[in-house]
């Protein structure tokens, strides 16, 4: 019997099955990465940028085919596949862009006595082999996020896609192989858990670059040791409404940040925080705006809102809705299954402490917090161990930059939601969101060590 089975979430029909690869496997490709490392030392910057491009490119060229093996094997609506592969063009584009401009510093001696006359000339050179380990929810833009920015920094990589995610990884490595990377730069495996610790500990692994969930991060810490860790992972993002806020333009981000990849999504509207003067006005458009979305097939592309991963993460979603339900929540709309399948939800009155939200929920799943002052709000979004990113509506720019200066996230953005990303920002949280920065530019940097030459 197989390993693993990739199932159709939508239709449940049995894609592919296979064995997780072992201990050996990975130190047969860790010897071979080593090697690559020679191949990497001797490719120039400029090389690095144009295989990049050419894989930007490739990706535009079987942008349908990738997006169709994203759909089949998550579940996500073909809209939000193709829009996820046109994103990982413009993260290859960045990586193509950011290999050509990794510069770093020249200093001078005499800053400080005594006098020396010598120069300093700092760079920024490649760790050495980059293990990138990626989840299910976009597992083509997140894995071009850690294998674009650690091959322009001159790693080798070995790439662990999540297992559910096999066939759409094998065409983007296919992708990566025919814009010229060497077999002995980049090698895919999906090692079984006790094989994938074995390698996060392996002495010829010096960063791990991890974007998953927190359970699988301790895991990943415990075993690291001395290593660069890179740890993109849950959030419980705040989407806030002030009495100033445009409320239809409120309505359309929660939708598009909540509802899409059926709330599937790190950075994912998770929180609603509306002031209470005009929660009746938002709630009203809300539920309107949400009854206009089509559920189901996620092939069709016109479905908004598809599956969920599996029954399992289903089960999770539709326990704390009723959970939330049992502890006086009121349903605005929604609370349905079929299947994986869940409508999209709106609550009111979710007591604070409900699973629902005080953990990360990974559904469509949308509870509405009124609030009365900006003090109140700034504590209700801080009491969670998540700070990933937060959007608020408002046309108050003072109150904006106290938000700002108040609320623990990576990132709080004006006029929309906590969903907004752009692949060249950088992208990361603060307390159990994670550990340093994505974004091209800045993961360069963390997979990559400053090298001082005196002269
Ligand atoms: N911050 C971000 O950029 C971001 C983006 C997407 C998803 N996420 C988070 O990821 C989670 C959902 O994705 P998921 O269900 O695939 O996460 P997951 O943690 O279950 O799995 C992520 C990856 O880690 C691997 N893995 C699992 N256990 C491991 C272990 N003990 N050691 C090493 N690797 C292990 C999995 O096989 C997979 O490849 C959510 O918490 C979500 O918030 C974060
Ligand atoms: O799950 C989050 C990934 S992204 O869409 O914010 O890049």
């Amino acid at each position: 019997m197989a390993d693993f089975k990739i199932v159709n979430p939508y239709n449940g029909e049995l894609i592919e099955e296979y064995n997780f690869a072992n201990r050996q496997q990975v130190d047969a490709v860790l010897e071979l990465l080593v090697k690559g490392r020679e191949i990497q030392r001797a490719t120039p910057a400029f090389e690095r940028s144009n295989i990049l491009l050419r894989l930007a490119q490739l990706l535009q060229d079987r942008k349908e085919d990738l997006a169709r093996l994203i759909t089949e094997e998550t579940g996500k609506t073909i809209s939000d596949s193709r829009v996820e592969i046109e994103r990982a063009y413009n993260t290859a584009l960045a990586s193509a862009m950011e290999a050509r401009a990794i510069c770093g510093e020249a200093l001078d001696s005499d800053a400080f006595p005594p006098q020396r006359d010598k120069i300093g000339v700092v760079l920024w050179k490649p760790l050495g082999t980059a293990l990138c380990i990626t989840p299910f929810n976009f597992p083509i833009n997140i894995a071009v996020h850690k294998i674009g920015p650690a091959y322009a920094a001159g790693n080798t990589i070995l790439f662990k896609p999540g297992p559910q995610n096999r066939r759409s990884a094998e065409l983007l490595v296919e992708l990566c192989y025919a814009a010229g990377m060497a077999r002995s730069v980049l090698q895919m495996l999906i090692p079984d858990i006790d094989a994938t610790s074995y390698a996060v500990a392996h002495p010829q692994v010096q960063a791990i670059n991890f974007t998953g969930g927190t359970a699988a991060a301790n895991a990943i810490a415990a075993r690291a040791g001395y290593k660069k860790l890179l740890f993109e992972l849950g959030g419980n993002d705040p989407l806030i409404v002030m009495p100033d806020g445009d409320l239809d333009a409120a309505v359309n981000a929660a939708i598009n940040q909540r509802f899409a990849t059926a709330g599937q999504r790190c950075t994912a509207a998770k929180r609603l925080f509306v002031h209470r003067d005009v929660f009746g006005a938002f709630a009203e458009k809300l539920v309107a705006a949400t009854q206009k979305l089509k559920v189901g097939d996620p092939m069709d592309d016109e479905t908004f809102v598809g599956p969920l991963i599996h029954s399992a993460a289903a089960d999770e979603v539709e326990q704390r809705i009723h959970a939330a339900v049992a502890g006086g929540a009121r349903v605005l709309f929604g609370n349905r299954r079929e299947g994986n399948i869940l409508w999209p939800t709106i609550l009111a009155d979710v007591a604070d402490d409900a699973d629902l939200v005080a953990e990360e929920t990974f559904g469509p799943v949308m509870p509405l917090r009124s609030f009365a002052s900006v003090e109140e709000l700034v504590t209700l979004v801080n009491n969670s161990p998540f700070g990933l990113q937060a959007g608020v509506f408002t046309q108050n720019l003072a109150l904006a930059k106290q938000l700002f200066n108040r609320l623990d996230v990576g990132l709080l953005a004006v006029n929309d939601g906590p969903g907004f990303r752009a692949e060249h920002f950088p992208f990361g949280g603060v307390k159990e969101s994670g550990v340093g920065r994505e974004g091209v530019r800045y993961a360069i940097r963390e997979m990559s060590y400053q090298k001082a030459l005196v002269i």
